[in-house]
């Protein structure tokens, strides 16, 4: 059986999920759908998780109210869907204004949460107005349960065993991805993206044979096709691999998402709906790779800020560390990294879980706890992530790095390598970071 996930850009319109339908009953392991909200119909366009944020923002504008249900609206048309039949959808959008959330940051969550929720129940009325049987499975029945922010939760262990108890007859099941419910019984979202987490999450739950992800081009490249002009397709990446270049730029598929296909050893599939006789990218547990580049990908990512820090013989200083982390703890703020040496530290931070008042809080106690010689913030850094398996067993892969750098003038703030043995890691300033991710990829592999 396979659990096949369809993002935004696959369901944007009728037309791209009439593509979606046709699919599913090309492969009859195809079983279970697990949707994302309707995407963006062209590039200036708004996807609909966009206009529920709006419309949190503003539950009293028709006009937002409007643009959904219309956006709904013309998915049910292009299928002749009984305009009593889609009430159930525009019903779902209306009554969103009226409830009541315990917090602000609640009320999104649930609200952005409808646009898959809304979008997985107009699917199943569909499938099955096309005589097809399909079930609408919440997250709520499946058991798929939350713990953390409502923004930015993780899923909870005993939500496998909910999932794999699940009644599963012999008709499709259609998923909403991107949420789950907290103990609270309130509706909680993955980060942005997140609808992938939610495939990952039920495939390991049903244990499925394999998880496709479809999305809009043809496979997952070597760099960021935005970036680079035809970059390479990558044939089959490892578990690793793929969680190290989307950690560090590959938006094509969620960072986090790879964890539960570890967990439950199933492969992953990324393929395109519009072109789904393409062989996609294959994303394997290590033992099943055949290593065949030396370099795999290369990402780059603006989400970081970085403090560095310089006080002669911090080496020595026993609790030197511990005074910082305490005081990140006490800001609730994660690191992501914090490469040193004898007298220098820099810690790296994901940029999007702190505002301007905590890193300056974080920057006066630090200077007041630690007293270092320089202390500084900045913002305006980037990193460049370089991964391939095949880069363990190999000498001078930094040279390979570097040098194209080097010859592009671009400066190195900081370089990391040695601790994933399988990635260097080196920090730019934003603006030289596609230049660099360029001239990287230009210097190992072959021009198309
Ligand atoms: N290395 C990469 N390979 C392929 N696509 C990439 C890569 N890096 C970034 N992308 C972008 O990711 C997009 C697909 O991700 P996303 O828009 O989230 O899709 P979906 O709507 O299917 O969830 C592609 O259209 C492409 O622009
Ligand atoms: N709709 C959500 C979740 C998601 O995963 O979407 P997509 O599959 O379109 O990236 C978002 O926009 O973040």
């Amino acid at each position: 059986m396979k659990v096949v996930k369809f993002g935004g850009s696959s369901l944007a319109d009728g037309p791209h999920l009439a593509q979606v339908i046709q699919i599913m009953v090309q492969d009859p392991e195809r079983q279970v759908l697990v949707v994302s909200a309707p995407g963006k119909r062209t590039s200036d366009d708004t996807k609909i998780t966009d206009l529920l944020i709006q419309y949190a923002n503003a539950p009293t504008d028709p006009n937002i109210q409007n643009n959904i249900i219309n956006r709904y609206w013309e998915i049910a048309a292009y299928f002749d869907l009984p305009a009593e039949k889609f009430s159930r959808i525009s019903d779902g959008v209306i009554a969103l204004a009226t409830q009541q959330f315990s917090t602000s940051a609640y009320q999104l969550a649930a609200f952005k949460a409808h646009g898959e929720k809304l979008n997985a129940m107009l699917i199943a009325l569909i499938l099955n107005h096309l005589g097809k049987p399909a079930i609408y499975a919440d997250p709520k029945a499946l058991g798929i349960m939350v713990t953390g922010s409502a923004a930015a939760a993780s899923v909870s262990e005993f939500t496998y065993q909910n999932i794999s108890r699940f009644p599963f007859k012999n008709e499709y099941l259609v998923v909403p991805g991107f949420y789950g419910y907290d103990s609270q019984n309130q509706i909680a979202t993955f980060a942005r993206g997140g609808s992938d987490i939610t495939g990952s999450i039920v495939a390991r739950g049903l244990q499925a044979d394999l998880y496709e992800n479809f999305t809009d081009v043809d496979a997952i490249y070597s760099a960021n096709p935005n970036i680079v002009a035809n970059p390479q397709p990558i044939s089959t990446m490892s578990y690793k691999e793929m969680r190290e270049l989307a950690y560090a730029g590959f938006q094509v598929f969620n960072d986090e998402a790879i964890i539960p296909a570890i967990q439950g050893n199933v492969r992953i599939n990324v393929k395109n709906t519009n072109h789904p006789e393409a062989p996609g990218t294959l994303i394997v547990p290590d033992q099943d790779l055949v290593i065949e580049h030396e370099i795999t990908g290369v990402a780059n990512s603006n989400r970081f800020a970085a403090l560095y820090l310089h006080r002669y013989l911090l080496n020595k200083e026993a609790g030197f560390t511990l005074k910082i982390l305490q005081i990140l703890f006490k800001y609730d703020v994660s690191y992501e990294h914090m490469p040193s040496g004898i007298d220098d530290l820099t810690i790296i931070f994901d940029k999007t879980q702190l505002t301007a008042e905590t890193a300056a809080n974080i920057m006066q106690e630090i200077q007041d706890a630690v007293k270092p010689d320089v202390l500084e913030w900045l913002d305006d850094y980037a990193i460049i992530m370089v991964v391939g398996e095949g880069m363990r067993a190999k000498v001078g892969v930094v040279d390979h790095i570097i040098a194209p750098l080097a010859a592009n003038n671009i400066g190195v703030q900081m370089l990391n390598q040695g601790a994933s043995r399988i990635s260097v890691m080196i920090g730019v300033k934003q603006e030289l970071a596609e230049a660099a991710v360029r001239a990287i990829y230009a210097a190992n592999f072959p021009a198309n």
